[in-house]
């Protein structure tokens, strides 16, 4: 089983070097390396040369490194795409993805690019007709490594409302961790834009956890902690894992199939969840310096 923590995904602007630099040195597990919607217009050409610059230079250690492309539907997105194939980041994240074609069309212009074959891409899942036809994208391309929830630009096409339960994301959120889930692949839940909001902050990730995501996108450093904690196994979990793979390895030794844990029936999933959750915390603990 291999297993990469992915508990905070911190989102920084490709144009922003101050932001580059600082990213180096803070605990995400991910940074996406934004030429998309936190870069103006006029600096996209500056954003992506200094963007394929810091990669070059590197520095970010065990951080997995994405980044976030325009659109190819847009005029910046093929030299994007281009560039990222030459740059050879961790993997590309492509915004705004509506069918498999668009995947397939993004596919081809890396394998053309000559990107490694194992670039993986990221589907951004955050208009209407993504989220409809999100399980056809998940199945378009073997290099698919997971889907990234846009939440801020679902609410605006939606007309959601970011209300403290996300009762209006709840059905898109779903949809995408069944999709993710069918076709293996990660998925991280969106932003929290109000940086003030730290209690709101941290009932989304408990929420986003508990809804079957991997991880959570952000925009502070200031969120990191707090996504890292929720995300990762607590030391309580990591302790009740280990008793049941020992209760269960006992039952095994006795001939019998299941085994009852702290009053909880325990059958062979369980097993697997629990080997699961030990495998994360070991991960995690190898990034620690
Ligand atoms: C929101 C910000 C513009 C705030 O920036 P700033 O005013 O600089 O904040 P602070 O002064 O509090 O910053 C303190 C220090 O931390 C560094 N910093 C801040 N943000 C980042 C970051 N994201 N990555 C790395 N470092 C960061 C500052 O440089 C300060 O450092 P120091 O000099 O040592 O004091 C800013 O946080 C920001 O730009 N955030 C990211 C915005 C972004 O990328 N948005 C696009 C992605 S979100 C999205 O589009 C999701 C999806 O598509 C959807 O639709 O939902
Ligand atoms: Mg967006």
């Amino acid at each position: 089983m291999n297993v990469r923590p992915r508990r905070s995904v911190l989102y920084l602007p490709g144009s922003n070097p101050r932001a580059l630099e600082k990213a180096r040195t803070l605990p995400a597990d991910t940074l996406i390396l934004d030429l998309e919607d936190a870069v103006s217009p006029v600096s996209k050409d500056a954003a992506r040369a200094q963007v394929v610059e810091a990669l070059a230079l590197g520095g970010f250690g065990q951080r997995e490194v994405l980044v976030r492309v325009n659109s190819p539907s847009t005029s910046w997105g093929a030299a994007d795409i281009a560039a990222v194939a030459q740059a050879r980041p961790d993997g590309i994240v492509i915004p705004k993805v509506e069918s498999a074609e668009e995947v397939h069309s993004v596919t081809a212009a890396l394998d053309q690019a000559g990107a490694p074959a194992e670039l993986p891409i990221w589907v951004t899942a955050e208009t209407p007709r993504g989220i409809l036809r999100i399980e056809d994208i998940a199945g378009a391309s073997h290099r698919l490594a997971g889907i990234i929830m846009g939440t801020s630009d679902l609410a605006k096409d939606l007309r959601v409302r970011h209300t403290p339960d996300r009762s209006g994301f709840l059905t898109a959120l779903s949809l995408c961790v069944i999709a993710a889930r069918a076709h293996g692949l990660e998925v991280l839940d969106g932003v929290h834009l109000d940086l003030a909001d730290d209690a709101g902050f941290e009932a989304a990730c408990n929420q986003g956890r508990d809804l079957g995501f991997d991880g959570k996108t952000l925009i502070h450093p200031k969120q990191i902690e707090v996504a890292n904690r929720v995300f990762g196994p607590s030391e309580a979990e990591i302790q009740e894992a280990r008793t049941i793979i020992e209760a269960w390895e006992a039952a095994r030794q006795e001939g019998k199939g299941i085994t009852v844990v702290n009053g909880r029936l325990v059958e062979n999933l369980h097993v697997e969840i629990a080997h699961r959750t030990l495998t994360l915390a070991a991960a995690i603990e190898a990034l620690t310096p």
